[in-house]
């Protein structure tokens, strides 16, 4: 019988999931203490590129360590592991076109260069959320750093546990030492470039 629909047998590319969108897919990596502001700069980046009409995915704690990572802890293994896996989750965003963001403390540059690799480090824009322990520990948005300090949490990091700063980040923002709107504009000047199809 003759088929009236053609058959393909390879899958759409990520050129054509890019042409579709209007954008470029590309990941952008916020790696810092917590509390240092990851979270409220991706949420407010992510509103600044849907207002242009750009497709974003958010990527972060509510939505990773509560789901497909829930079986992962702090050891060292398990932040690994935790890294890998949501570099792997990452990659398959970027690679449909969307501009993929991602929050986690992500406390070494081994863990980082894992998650270029997988991602790819050409689509990589890693920013260093470099805002002081001090500063940190005083927002204590969770209370966790308060836990810490009794020894009621281990392997805390900035207490705990180690966190190395980045070799060469694409960008640093200090959020308590400029407003909210100044750290994203300047993420935004620096991406949007990278972002816009025309280009
Ligand atoms: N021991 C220990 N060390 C660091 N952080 C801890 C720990 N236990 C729980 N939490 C909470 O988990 C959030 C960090 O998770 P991440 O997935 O970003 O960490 S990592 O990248 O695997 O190191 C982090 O949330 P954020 O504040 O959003 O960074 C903490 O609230
Ligand atoms: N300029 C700023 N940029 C980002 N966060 C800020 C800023 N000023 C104050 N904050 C506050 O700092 C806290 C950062 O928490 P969060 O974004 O959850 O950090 P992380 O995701 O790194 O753990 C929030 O309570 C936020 O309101």
């Amino acid at each position: 019988m003759e088929h009236i629909y053609p058959i393909f047998d390879k899958m759409l590319t990520r050129a054509d999931k890019e042409a579709l969108l209007g954008q470029r897919g590309i990941m952008i990596w916020m790696t810092g203490l917590s509390g240092s502001g990851k979270s409220t700069l991706a949420i407010a980046l992510e509103r600044e590129l849907q207002r242009r009409g750009i497709l974003c995915r958010i990527l972060d704690g509510d939505n990773i360590r509560s789901g497909i990572n829930n079986n992962l802890g702090f050891s060292p293994a398990d932040r690994r592991e935790n890294i890998r896996r949501i570099a792997e989750v990452a990659r398959l965003f970027v690679d449909t076109g969307i501009v993929t963001i991602a929050a986690f403390i992500s406390p070494s540059e081994e863990l980082r260069r894992m998650a270029a690799g997988i991602v790819g480090e050409a689509d990589f824009f890693e920013i260093y959320v470099n805002t002081p322990l001090s500063v940190c520990e005083q927002r204590d948005v969770k209370g966790l750093y308060a836990k810490a300090r009794r020894g009621e949490i281990s392997e805390f990091t900035g207490i705990s546990a180690p966190f190395e700063a980045p070799a060469a980040p694409a960008m640093t923002v200090d959020t308590s030492a400029m407003p909210l709107a100044d750290s994203v504009n300047e993420i935004l000047n620096s991406i949007l470039p990278r972002i816009n199809k025309q280009n």
